[in-house]
């Protein structure tokens, strides 16, 4: 069942393994478009569930017809942890993804984590401007900020994403491209995130949602009243195209 809300963004609702291939023929169409326009494509993760939802790219058609090597994947939030930590963002996606595909290890950036959050967020913030500067990332002529191809985002219960939770000041910072979190009310505590400008920067963005835990926020998003405070997760909006893929559990109230 497919969705049209505002004109750039659809709702799309799925059976589990139904869900799985649509979002892999979904990015797998992203990036081709990308790799054959300008030669690379750049690619936001999450954490969490997203891995696991991504897994049919390692199959065919999708894994032989992705250009792995014209990829450049970054991390829309990461918890300030050793790389090799179960709590880990890079860790999962290196484990269920990376480590199976041919993307040049040079081309993956994950945060330094021999540091603070704050320097963590510091120092991933400039090595995005750096490769803005040096035309791997694009710039968006619109908002100033740095425009991602494509972001794929998951929903945690209370409707965050990213590391940007419901009631906190970090879904307002609208100058910093990277910030940090030290009391995140999920664990770990320590995080850094993208802002919101950045997300909203974006040219594609996938809010993969799944699980009936997560079906009041859903509503909340895509039913809730205009009056009512608006859930981190109402508040992705990007320049170019949102899509949710939504499974049959997170869009029971809808
Ligand atoms: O802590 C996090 O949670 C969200 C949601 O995770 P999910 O398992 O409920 O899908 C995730 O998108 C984020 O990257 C992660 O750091």
């Amino acid at each position: 069942m497919a969705e049209t809300q505002k004109s750039n963004v659809v709702v799309e609702v799925f059976e589990e393994e139904e869900l799985a291939v649509s979002l892999a023929k979904y990015v797998a169409e992203i990036s081709n478009k990308f790799t054959s326009e300008r030669g690379a494509v750049t690619v936001c993760l999450s954490g969490g569930s997203l891995i696991s939802n991504l897994r049919k790219l390692l199959e065919p058609p999708y894994v032989d017809s992705i250009e792995w090597s014209k990829w450049h994947v970054f991390w829309l939030d990461e918890r300030v942890v050793p790389k090799t930590h179960e709590d880990s963002n890079y860790k999962l996606a290196y484990d269920g993804l990376l480590s199976k595909v041919p993307v040049p290890s040079c081309n993956v950036y994950a945060i330094n984590d021999t540091l603070s959050a704050e320097g963590a967020a510091d120092d991933y913030e400039t090595r995005l401007r750096q490769l803005v500067k040096n035309g791997v990332i694009a710039s968006s002529p619109v908002t100033g900020f740095p425009k991602f191809d494509l972001m794929l985002l998951g929903m945690g219960p209370d409707g965050h994403v990213a590391s940007l939770f419901p009631g906190h000041p970090l879904v307002k910072e609208n100058k910093r491209w990277v910030t940090f979190i030290k009391d995140s009310p999920k664990p770990p505590p320590e995080r850094i995130t993208f802002t919101f400008p950045v997300i909203n920067s974006s040219a594609y963005a996938a809010l993969v949602v799944t699980g009936a835990a997560e079906s009041v926020a859903v509503h909340s998003a895509l039913r809730g009243s205009q009056n009512s405070p608006k859930l981190p997760v109402a508040m992705v909006s990007p320049e170019g195209e949102l899509k949710w893929f939504l499974d049959k559990d997170a869009a029971s109230k809808l």
